[in-house]
């Protein structure tokens, strides 16, 4: 690191450190061509190289040359496009930031010795009622108990509700590959191998779906409508609490789920289509 000396004799001459060779910091001007070597290192640089993809193209062909000219003066590309971080940029990295400051202050039952630890095994149930095999067993048994074929139809479409909730889950996770929050320990029940990683959080996209789900196909009393309601902010919440998930996951899980509920809803399964394809198959 640069003493503190070193820093502002360099602001004084305008010049910026980079990580020069054996992880020493060298000094190169801003009003100057660097050296050779440095211009070089810049170009295979990735962190350049994300800079220079996020430039507008219209700026990208107006500079034309590997240098821009200020009020006279030949500035390298690459410093030129460090002071021009991209607004959206920035909003992201502050939003990811924010995150993960919430995400570690709410995981208050991470652990047992955490602020409310002696609440994990209760958040634990929660997980469980959120858990994707209850959920599947259940659904199958209510199928198989089912002496109408109203029911029959429900139960069949919330088995394939949940069966599409897995795959679009485990596709997404294993694209977008995020850690889970360090403060995880990952004891959880049943769990796939995509399940080490965190976005979006699959208990949260199941409880939105179900929720709409029963919400739409079961005939519930007020109080239970709430209940419903409750239990899948709870199973949310859970997650981010238990410390497996930070808060974007969850929230994006909400969003995810509600919308899969859509989806369910296009792809009905009603038992004339179903009668039609197994004759087909015939
Ligand atoms: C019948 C069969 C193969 C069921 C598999 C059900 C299963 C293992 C679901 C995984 C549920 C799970 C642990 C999801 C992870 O939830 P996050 O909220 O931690 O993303």
């Amino acid at each position: 690191m640069p003493s503190p000396k070193a820093r502002s004799s360099a602001a004084r001459s305008g010049s910026a450190p980079c990580a020069g060779g054996n992880g020493r910091y060298e000094f190169i001007s801003l009003n100057r061509t660097p050296p050779p070597h440095l211009l070089q290192r810049q170009g295979s640089d990735p962190t350049a190289a994300r800079l220079r993809a996020s430039e507008s193209p219209s700026r990208r062909r107006g500079s034309g040359s590997s240098t821009s000219s200020t009020g006279g003066q030949q500035l390298p590309e690459e410093d030129c496009m460090k002071l021009n971080p991209s607004i959206v940029g920035i909003a992201l990295s502050s939003l990811l930031a924010i995150d993960l400051w919430l995400s570690k202050r709410l995981g208050v039952c991470a652990c047992e010795d955490a602020s409310w630890g002696s609440m994990r095994p209760l958040m634990k149930l929660v997980e469980i009622s959120g858990h994707g095999i209850p959920w599947l067993a259940g659904a199958a048994y209510c199928l198989y108990k089912s002496d109408s074929a109203a029911g029959q139809e429900v139960m069949l479409n919330l088995l394939m509700a949940l069966v599409l909730d897995l795959v679009l889950v485990g596709v997404m996770k294993a694209v977008v590959r995020r850690r889970r929050p360090a403060q995880n320990r990952m004891d959880m029940f049943a769990t796939f191998s995509v399940d080490g990683y965190s976005f979006p959080s699959g208990h949260a996209t199941r409880a939105a779906m179900c929720a709409r789900f029963l919400l739409a196909h079961l005939v519930l009393a007020a109080p239970l409508r709430v209940l419903v309601l409750l239990w899948a902010t709870f199973v949310g919440f859970s997650r981010v609490l238990l410390g497996r998930h930070h808060v974007t996951d969850v929230a994006f899980g909400f969003l995810m789920g509600y919308w899969q509920y859509n989806l369910v809803e296009m792809l009905w399964l009603s038992p004339a289509m179903l009668q039609s394809t197994i004759g087909q198959l015939q």
